[in-house]
């Protein structure tokens, strides 16, 4: 007997759209990642078409969800495999679903491009699996025709010993199920039949369909009560082994075997090793799709299944079909896994874990070969990169930049906060938008300074006493929002003086609702808007009237103000180029949320760690006074010259980097430079719509980027400005500003502002003393950032 192995080549990428399956649920959230219920995705399509209405239409409502747009659940399975490898795209069909109508219906709201379907296997002759396929070929070859594919070809792949009907003993009588559709059916449909009892592959060997499935388990023993009646036997017989069931399975890079099981008839245990020793036992089973047929089964029977299908150690398991609500309950008890992937992010988010969630997730699931990046798509469809690795980083911000932008998901989610600004948009409407704003960052302003110095003395001015405690966070975020509202629009909002106002909290609010919009995106439609959209209102009131202000000032004046510094603003600029009060509206309001809290909570990060070190306060006093002495008001060229105070706003933005996670997604197909092939230096393919999940703050906090720790270089978890002597970051590892393009165009006017109010504050005091508890400190990752408990201090100030 010959062992040679079948050819099974690995494939890159496997997409998988269930058409047809018993259970709809597109309610429940979706479960653990080793145990996902088919089905419960179906959701997001409803979502994606859901009639948009006008503003004001129905009240808050955006959008109306159409019921006609819900797929439809019917006793029977339907699964389309898509397989990518390199260049070559290839699609199989595993079973059509119990009747032709159920199959249209679904592939119409799916909206699903079944024109690339090339084979059709039928997984075994039952009619819950065979009874779509008639018009599944019908839709099939009119879709190919439709987009003009130059080969028509349709392959039905079946197993020659079809019954003329199945059935069930039921004790004193039989019952016949419906007939399969015949071969001559199929091929008078337009279908090539291709008869197939032995194990072969498909489709440039990117897919495998076996012959029969041995039965080794005691307790796998076939479907109970089934029967047969051929014509030309004349009669019933018994046929509870259904021995002519086959798999589908493909070997996934890097991850394994996925296994496509129509009823596992054979037993979901003797299927998933047959797919193993179908590989000779060393590629790993990664996925186990489709029907167990447990639902029959005795507790017994799926205690056992259980045990041993958790021996074989598959990482996801989507157990559909057959296999009944009560083994999903068992296996989702004995295999719960990792939490899954979104509702873990989301109370990682809510919890302030989100770093050591990214940094486990990549640990956990990523390979030797690609140790920095994995990619994940148990949230519907869409496939997410989550990488750490500089060079990924570089090729999404910089060598592949025009294959990457915030995108069509971002953008919606994001825009009744920001509109169409910059932040929201790629292309021609960003380089607008860039190009707009950039004037006002081009050169250093006098003026800006001297908002910083009028904002800095009043936030000193409400320090406590020496040595009382006092939060100095909530100084320096009330602090920035007013320099950045002044620089913006010409008025401070004064919530240094005015901490309540009703435009405080609901930007705070906005900004923690959008992030917990972003981590959730997949199912954000279900999480209630109300005071989201609330907030919104209320920065519209108070920015909106400014607008109109600016808009209602004569070209003339805005000229005349443009060349006057002192009162020209960054809404006069915008005003000057347009007189759309939208256009101005989200722009203001996109870098006040760029301008602000990413510099209060590097201000806020920085006291935080020099309260640690009282010698960094002396280093940095002594430099201050040598430039500017106990009272000056620095110059841009004072701050720029103060080298210890540029290592110590560098080092904080090294451990703290204020955007520390970040998302662009895929416009077009792409790559990212490394991570695939066996040894991690191939490139490893992006498709268009596939997100790109990256973090500057796990990045920066990578051991293995630095140098060996020595008397020069501390190590590099600990906070060191003095690092910085002797030490410049590689290219792309140190991006707090991010880099490319889309670099921070308010990045000299943040660090400006950062050394500004610290100059000013070492100045004045010599001895500052975090008074909160270290243990209890953590980072909170919002969109931007910062000190989780804020950052309460004693401060004393320099005798004269
Ligand atoms: C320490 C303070 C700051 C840090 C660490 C920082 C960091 C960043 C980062 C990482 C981005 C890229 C975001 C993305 O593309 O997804 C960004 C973009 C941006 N930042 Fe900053 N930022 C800071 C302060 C500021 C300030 C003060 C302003 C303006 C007053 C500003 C204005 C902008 C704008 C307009 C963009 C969008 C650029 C674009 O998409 O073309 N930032 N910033």
């Amino acid at each position: 007997m010959s062992t040679e192995l079948p050819n099974l080549v690995e494939v890159d990428y496997l997409e998988i759209q269930v058409i047809i399956d018993n259970e709809l649920d597109p309610m429940t959230a979706p479960a653990p990642d080793t145990v996902q219920m088919l089905g419960g995705t179906m959701g997001h399509i409803a979502m994606s078409t859901a009639r948009a209405l006008q503003p004001g239409e129905r009240g808050d409502a955006i959008k109306e969800i159409r019921m006609e747009d819900i797929c439809c659940s019917a006793h029977g399975l339907s699964i389309m495999v898509t397989a990518i490898r390199g260049d070559i795209k290839h699609t199989v069909l595993f079973d059509a679903g119990p009747e032709e109508q159920a199959w249209k219906r679904n592939v119409n709201r799916l909206k699903t491009d079944i024109s690339q379907i090339e084979v059709i296997q039928l997984s075994h002759w039952h009619r819950d699996h065979s009874g779509g396929i008639p018009e599944a070929i019908r839709m099939i070859k009119k879709a190919k025709r439709d987009n003009g594919h130059v080969d028509e070809t349709l392959v039905v792949d079946v197993h020659p010993d079809r019954p003329d009907y199945r059935g069930f003993d039921m004790r004193d009588k039989i019952i016949s199920l419906e007939a399969d559709p015949t071969f001559e059916e199929m091929e008078n449909n337009g279908a090539r039949v291709s008869q197939h009892s032995e194990t072969h592959t498909i489709l440039d060997d990117m897919f495998l369909i076996s012959g029969e499935i041995p039965r080794e388990t005691s307790y796998e023993t076939g479907a109970k009560f089934g029967m047969r009646f051929d014509k030309s036997e004349g009669e019933w017989i018994t046929d509870e082994k259904i021995a002519d069931e086959r798999l589908l399975m493909c070997n996934l890079k890097g991850k394994g075997i996925v296994v496509f099981t129509g009823c596992s008839h054979a037993g979901v245990v003797n299927t998933s090793c047959h797919a193993k020793n179908l590989l000779g036992g060393k590629v790993p089973l990664h996925a186990v799709v489709g029907g167990y047929h447990l639902s029959l089964s005795d507790d017994k029977t799926t205690n056992d299944t259980v045990a041993d299908l958790k021996k074989l150690d598959p990482a996801v398991l989507l157990p559909g079909h057959c296999t009944g609500w009560r083994a999903k309950f068992a296996i989702e008890k004995a295999m719960p896994g990792n939490l899954q992937f979104l509702l873990s992010a989301g109370n990682a988010h809510r919890n302030n874990h989100l770093l050591d969630f990214f940094n486990a997730r990549i640990s956990k699931h990523a390979s030797p070969a690609c140790p920095n990046c994995i990619e994940s798509n148990f949230t519907g469809g869409r496939r997410y990169f989550l990488t750490r690795e500089p060079d990924h980083i570089k090729a999404v911000l910089t060598g592949n930049f025009a294959d990457y932008g915030k995108g069509k998901v971002f953008h919606d989610l994001w825009s009744p906060f920001l509109g169409d600004s910059i932040f929201t948009t790629d292309g021609k409407s960003w380089s607008n938008s860039r190009q707009l704003i950039r004037p006002m960052f081009i050169k250093d302003r006098i003026s800006d300074l001297e908002i910083f110095e009028r904002r800095t003395q009043i936030m000193m001015g409400l320090f406590a006493n020496p040595g009382q405690t006092f939060d100095i966070m909530d100084l320096f975020y009330r602090m920035t929002l007013d320099v950045t509202t002044e620089f913006l629009l010409g008025h401070g909002i004064h919530s240094l003086e005015n901490p309540k106002a009703g435009f405080v909290q609901a930007f705070a609010d906005v900004q923690r609702m959008q992030m917990a919009l972003t981590v959730l995106q997949p199912i954000q439609h279900f999480i209630p808007k109300g005071g989201y959209y609330r907030g919104i209102k209320t920065i519209n009131d108070f920015v909106i009237p400014f607008v109109q202000e600016a808009l209602e000032l004569p070209h003339e004046e805005l000229e005349k103000r443009g060349r006057s510094e002192k009162s020209f603003t960054f809404l006069h600029s915008l005003a000057n180029f347009t007189r759309d009060p939208k256009v101005i509206r989200d722009q203001v309001v996109a870098v006040l949320l760029a301008g602000r809290d990413t510099t209060a909570a590097t201000l806020s990060w920085l006291i935080y760690e020099i309260a640690h070190y009282p010698e960094i306060v002396k280093k940095l006093r002594e430099e201050i006074l040598s430039t500017v002495g106990p009272s000056r008001a620095p110059t841009y060229d004072d701050l720029k010259n103060m080298t210890y105070l540029k290592h110590t706003v560098n080092e904080t933005l090294r451990l703290y980097p204020a955007v520390p996670f970040n998302i662009r997604f895929a416009l077009a197909d792409s790559t990212l430079p490394s991570g695939g092939g066996p040894n991690g230096d191939l490139p490893l393919s992006v498709l268009k719509g596939d997100g790109v999940i990256y973090s500057t703050l796990a990045m920066q906090r990578r051991a293995d980027l630095y140098p060996p720790t020595s008397e020069q270089f501390a190590d590099p978890a600990i906070f060191s400005p003095e690092r910085w002597e002797s030490w410049q970051p590689k290219a792309w590892q140190y991006i707090p500003f991010n880099g490319g393009p889309r670099i921070c165009i308010g990045q000299n006017f943040a660090l400006a502002e950062v050394s500004y109010a610290i100059v000013r504050i070492v100045q004045r005091y010599d001895r500052i003393e975090y008074d909160g508890s270290w243990e209890d400190q953590f980072h909170k990752a919002e969109i931007v950032g910062t000190p989780g408990m804020g950052v309460k201090v004693k401060m004393w100030p320099a005798k004269e």
